[in-house]
């Protein structure tokens, strides 16, 4: 199989009409092929799996590892809430939080030949706390937007990120621009410092102290996507690197992808809502040619 083989991409191909309902590995996964490109939504989660703009190839990377229906699906952008990474005081509750192993519901969807628009709705996880997916698609961009409403009458703290996953011809090809001189928690390291780094093929669990865009250029695929952000000063950049990898990504797929998340983290932006407030994060990556 190619690094840059999407395992959706067999369901694609035999698509007759616009739209189709597949099971993958256990999970009910929704398809959508437009004028404007293919994208696929996983039920669990709300997670986008799938990203093509026409003409092009897929933005995301998805492992065909991934551990089945309740389990965190890898890949695609998980999307970590109410914290992100471990809980902040209990150790057994499950890792990134509830929202990305929740079934959610698909409340509106807009099609027309430029680009579609979808809202999900997760079911209430927390009480008092609304959660709802905003996905927007063109031939150009996908926009995702995670927006949180208290409808407490107590403030509610919480972390978060947009863990996106991106498919690279391979991590050795790649330079990253935007954070990579920005100071840095290094959760590996379990330290503050500051970024250096020009060198990306190697395992690395990072959250930069960053709000600006971020530019990813792949000299392989020879691709460059632009990584925009709101309401997020943590940009977390992760690869597992080859020591330790997580059971559901084959070997040869450790160098086919690395995360650049926008996230609110515990060190450098966590979010508290008052009553009645709601707040949105959100990732835009825009496919350009290389400069
Ligand atoms: O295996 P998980 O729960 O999907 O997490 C993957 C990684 O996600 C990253 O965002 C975290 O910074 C890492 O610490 C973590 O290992």
């Amino acid at each position: 199989m190619s690094p840059t083989h999407h395992p959706l991409s067999n369901y694609f191909s035999a698509m007759q009409g616009e739209r189709s309902t597949v099971i993958w590995r256990g999970y009910k996964v929704f398809l959508f092929k437009q004028i404007w490109g293919e994208l696929a939504i996983a039920e669990q989660g709300a997670q986008v799996l799938h990203y093509q703009p026409k003409d092009s190839r897929a933005l995301l990377w998805l492992s065909e590892e991934s551990a089945g229906p309740g389990k965190a699906i890898r890949g695609g952008i998980p999307l970590c809430w109410p914290w992100f990474g471990a809980h902040p005081s209990l150790p057994d509750q499950p890792s990134h939080g509830l929202a990305r192993t929740a079934n959610w519901s698909v409340i509106e969807e807009t099609h027309n030949s430029e680009q579609s628009h979808w809202t999900l709705r997760a079911p209430e996880l927390v009480d008092g706390i609304t959660l709802e997916l905003h996905i927007r698609a063109d031939g150009v961009q996908l926009k995702v937007q995670l927006t949180t409403e208290n409808k407490r009458s107590q403030a509610y703290p919480i972390t978060q990120a947009l863990h996106s996953y991106l498919q690279l011809s391979d991590t050795r090809n790649i330079q990253i621009h935007g954070p990579e001189t920005e100071a840095y928690y290094d959760k590996l390291a379990q330290c503050y410092t500051r970024g250096q780094e020009h060198h990306w093929d190697m395992a690395m669990d990072r959250i930069y102290q960053h709000q600006g865009d971020t530019r990813l250029l792949d000299q392989g695929l020879k691709r460059q996507l632009n990584i925009a952000k709101e309401n997020s000063q943590s940009t977390v950049i992760w690869n597992p690197g080859s020591d330790s990898p997580p059971a559901d990504i084959a070997p040869s797929q450790l160098s086919a992808f690395i995360c650049i998340e926008a996230a609110n983290t515990e060190q450098y932006d966590p979010v508290t809502l008052a009553p009645g407030q709601s707040v949105s994060i959100s990732t835009t990556l825009e496919h350009q040619p290389p400069e």
